[in-house]
């Protein structure tokens, strides 16, 4: 058996994947978290931040489903650099300052660890958000304590690597309009074949 690793072909992570919420599941998902963020968030003129890049396919659907006056900006931070463990935090694009005594919406592709969504509202309260809602598509089940808690969450994904809708694999497959896991393991057979 062996790991996946960073230099297969795309289309052999995506052959070796688990479904594990097809189209229509992610499309009610993201209409549920409208509905939520629409009950407690219609009258706060917030400042919707989108956590690019893995968040572009939740902000593209979800947005249109918003209708109440918000504006949208967004940060880019990166901890995974295309890789499928967690690194250090490399802040690509800050919060601007129009964040001062803002409600903030995050909106992101996945509560995994949890430290990237811990350090960019951190930072957001740091430069005077009066509040800052978390929205997720996707929280990842790791059994243990995170360091930060989402407000809203679409799904669930087992603890696993996930990609799609918007989640990469090794730089990959972020457009895909579902949400697949990588096997543990695959027989170097089964990659040749
Ligand atoms: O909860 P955590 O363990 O911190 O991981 C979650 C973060 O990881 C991913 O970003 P990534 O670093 O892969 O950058 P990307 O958005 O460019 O894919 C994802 O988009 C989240 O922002
Ligand atoms: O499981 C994951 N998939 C894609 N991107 C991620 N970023 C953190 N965890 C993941």
């Amino acid at each position: 058996m062996t790991l996946f690793d960073p230099t297969l072909p795309p289309a052999q992570y995506l052959a070796h994947a688990d479904l594990i919420h097809d189209e229509a599941a992610v499309r009610l998902a993201i209409a549920e978290l409208a509905a939520a963020l629409k009950l407690s968030l219609h009258d706060s003129q917030p400042l919707v931040l989108c956590v690019m890049g893995g968040a572009v396919v939740l902000a593209g659907q979800l947005l249109p489903l918003l209708d109440f006056p918000l504006e949208f900006d967004y940060v880019q931070a990166s901890r995974y650099h295309n890789q499928t463990q967690g690194q250090t935090l490399l802040w690509k694009v800050l919060p601007s300052h129009h964040v001062k005594d803002r409600t903030v919406v995050l909106i992101d592709d996945i509560l995994d660890e949890g430290h990237t969504l811990a350090a960019i509202r951190e930072k957001c309260l740091e430069q005077g958000a009066s509040r800052v809602v978390i929205a997720v598509l996707a929280e990842k089940l790791l059994g243990h304590e995170k360091p930060i808690r989402a407000d809203h969450v679409g799904l669930q994904v087992p603890n696993r690597y996930v990609f799609g809708c918007g989640m990469d694999v090794y730089g990959w497959w972020r457009n895909l309009p579902a949400i697949y896991a990588l096997p543990e393991q695959v027989s170097p057979a089964a990659l040749s074949g």
